[in-house]
């Protein structure tokens, strides 16, 4: 499947989350794409904010390998993974697979990325091991990851808007004080082609990061000036690139001079996808290397992303699906079998029950049977 032109996405204006407007705008969008961006401005975070955590993120990846190895992943899924450290799917890949896995729309042989997965925090402290040199940097990525939390809050609730139920339906469900998440903010690092470690790539084979869906509610990624590769699946089929800053150069100038950063991407989760009997898309998404022909992207740019998926509270009940009306009509895509992983919460009937953490037992072992050796 050949790249195509890239896609528009709208750029919603989150400052007032009480607005119905904006959350039919926003519902519209999650329905069509599964995908939108959020204006920088109003989303509560600040350029000076999302710039030093991506210097965080920079200073935590170039720490020699014996630093960053007092944090490796764990089987719960937090801490450091190295590339080309595991393989979890030996069909479609030659090295590991830290995102959310393959599934059948698999494409591409490797996974050019590392990652620091991070879970929550308690009391601004987090439940895992970082290395010494991050220990002072710890308050900082902690709220970092409460503004993540906000700005999900305010996106979930334009989404209720949007279905036309109680404005708090999904944040009540998303609330860390009354119980354990499965969020995590990952810092993602993509060496460049002229990387020492990219020097096994292959143009047409070698991706950045395979193809999947994300298993969460709703996904934050910030992005970097200069630095694109992010792809959705088409409903045609195809994979459209989708631009870092709509309407911006695509370059490496400091965001800064631009009095801003580029607008944060969202997209819709498996887990929310199921919950709205699909109507909401879990859009698959892959990341690519510049073309080699890419006059825009410097072969010697490396990408930082950052990533903030949220996830309910453990306990949240995913069935029955939630009571809005729009949801109830795209029941009947359910029974027809048209839904997403699994089906919608609609095919499960009255009496049958799914929490948010066994939904994502029932991905993971969907995909890889054990879970020993699951590290997402
Ligand atoms: O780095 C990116 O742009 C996307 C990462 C991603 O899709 C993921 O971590 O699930
Ligand atoms: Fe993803």
């Amino acid at each position: 499947m050949a790249s195509s032109t890239p896609i528009q996405l709208p750029i919603i204006n989150i400052s007032d989350p009480t607005d119905a407007a904006t959350g039919r705008e926003m519902l519209a969008a999650a329905v069509k794409y599964g995908f939108f961006y959020v204006h920088s401005q109003g989303s509560g975070f600040s350029a000076k904010e999302v710039d030093s955590t991506f210097d965080l993120s920079k200073k935590f990846f170039a720490l020699p390998s014996e630093e960053k190895e007092k944090c490796r992943i764990r089987t719960d899924n937090r801490g450091w993974s190295g590339m080309h450290s595991e393989i979890l799917d030996p069909e479609h890949q030659r090295v590991c697979q830290v995102l959310a896995p393959l599934h059948e729309h698999a494409q591409g042989n490797s996974n050019h990325h590392r990652a620091l997965n991070l879970g929550e925090f308690k009391d601004g402290k987090l439940q895992q091991p970082l290395p010494p040199a991050l220990a002072d940097d710890e308050p900082e990525i902690a709220h970092f990851a409460t503004l993540c939390n906000k700005t999900c809050a305010a996106v979930l609730r334009l989404l209720a808007l949007g279905l036309e139920i109680d404005s708090d339906y999904f944040v009540t469900r998303h609330d860390p004080s009354t119980g354990p998440t499965g969020c995590v903010l990952r810092f993602l690092y993509y060496p460049s082609l002229t990387s020492p470690v990219s020097s096994s790539y292959q143009h047409d084979i070698d991706v950045r990061a395979g193809a999947h869906s994300d298993y969460g509610s709703i996904t934050l990624l910030f992005q970097r000036p200069g630095q694109p590769g992010l792809e959705i699946l088409t409903s045609e089929g195809t994979w459209a690139p989708v631009p870092v800053w709509p309407g911006q150069p695509q370059t490496n100038d400091k965001d800064e001079e631009k009095g801003g950063f580029p607008p944060i991407l969202i997209n819709i989760g498996d887990m929310l996808s199921f919950w709205t009997n699909g109507l909401l898309k879990s859009t698959v998404h892959r990341v690519v290397f510049p073309h080699p022909s890419s006059s825009e992207v410097k072969e010697d740019e490396d990408r930082y992303s950052v990533v903030f998926f949220c996830h309910p509270v453990d306990s949240t009940n995913l069935v029955p699906a939630v009571p809005s009306p729009l949801v109830a009509a795209a029941e009947k895509r359910v029974e027809e079998g048209k839904v997403g992983f699994g089906g919608g919460a609609g095919s499960f009937g009255e009496k049958r029950t799914m929490t948010a953490q066994e939904y994502l037992n029932m991905r993971l072992t969907a995909t890889y049977g054990e879970r020993e050796k699951v590290t997402v």
